[in-house]
């Protein structure tokens, strides 16, 4: 049974389709790489899959509930830190999300803490951008969630942190849910990646089984995407 389903789903803003008819099924225990070229529509499906779209057409569920208030329940959209007071602590921004998450596990926060490196006292304000993303994914990731959705969590990362960030979504990745993420850095994640996702102008140029393709045909998700783009897969 599928956990997320897409079915004929069309969205636009004033008079620009973004979204157009698109279908996939996504299974749990996957991590699902969304790729696409500037603009061609990954943060509007993420968008759409945490339920914070408006107006648009078709239906999409996520464990059989129409994608809506019920469903953020437990579809974890990586974090916004930005609304909290420059002021605020880590362990002022973990505990506001314990109190607002019932799915929240304060113990994986820690440790996930313990891994990235992060002190509780620090303030948001005195946080790097690699740190503050690295809080940001720390906190969607201490969710018992069933899909989680992360939109560019590598971008404007330095390598090292990068890998860090990798690695905890390896090592913290539950087998039961679904991972759904989008990024340009596409060599990195390679290793972790089980199907992917190509989006060219709002439309699904490309959902296919990264591992099969890997096997069969030996090309990594650069060559894969590099050749979608282009027209050149049957
Ligand atoms: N609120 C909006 N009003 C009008 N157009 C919008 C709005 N939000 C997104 N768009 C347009 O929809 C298209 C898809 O945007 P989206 O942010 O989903 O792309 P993306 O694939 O995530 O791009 P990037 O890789 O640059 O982050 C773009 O052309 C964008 O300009």
């Amino acid at each position: 049974m599928s956990l997320v389903e897409v079915k004929n789903v069309s969205y636009g803003k004033g008079r620009k389709q973004i979204v157009n008819d698109v279908n996939f099924q996504l299974e749990p225990g996957k991590i699902v790489a969304l790729l696409g070229e500037n603009g061609s529509g990954k943060t509007t499906i993420i968008r759409l899959l945490a339920g914070l779209a408006l107006r648009w057409q078709g239906t999409i569920t996520i464990a059989q509930e129409k994608v809506g208030t019920k469903t953020k329940a437990f579809v974890a959209l990586l974090a916004d830190i930005n609304d909290f007071p420059s002021d605020f602590s880590i362990e002022q921004v973990v505990a506001f999300y314990e109190t607002m998450y019932a799915d929240f596990d304060l113990g994986k926060a820690r440790q996930l803490l313990t891994f990235m490196e992060l002190g509780e006292e620090e303030q948001l304000k005195n946080l790097s951008r690699g740190n503050r993303e690295k809080l940001a994914l720390l906190l969607t990731l201490s969710r018992k969630a069933q899909v989680y959705l992360l939109d560019e969590p590598l971008s404007g990362i330095d390598l090292l942190s990068r890998e860090k960030i990798i690695q905890s979504l390896v090592r913290w990745f539950d087998e039961e849910s679904l991972l759904v993420i989008t990024t340009h850095q596409l060599s990195e994640i390679e290793n972790i990646v089980d199907q992917v996702l190509i989006l060219k102008d709002g439309t699904i140029a490309l959902h296919a089984d990264f591992e099969s393709v890997r096997e069969e045909e030996g090309i990594g998700l650069e060559e894969l995407y590099r050749q979608t783009m282009l027209g050149e897969r049957r």
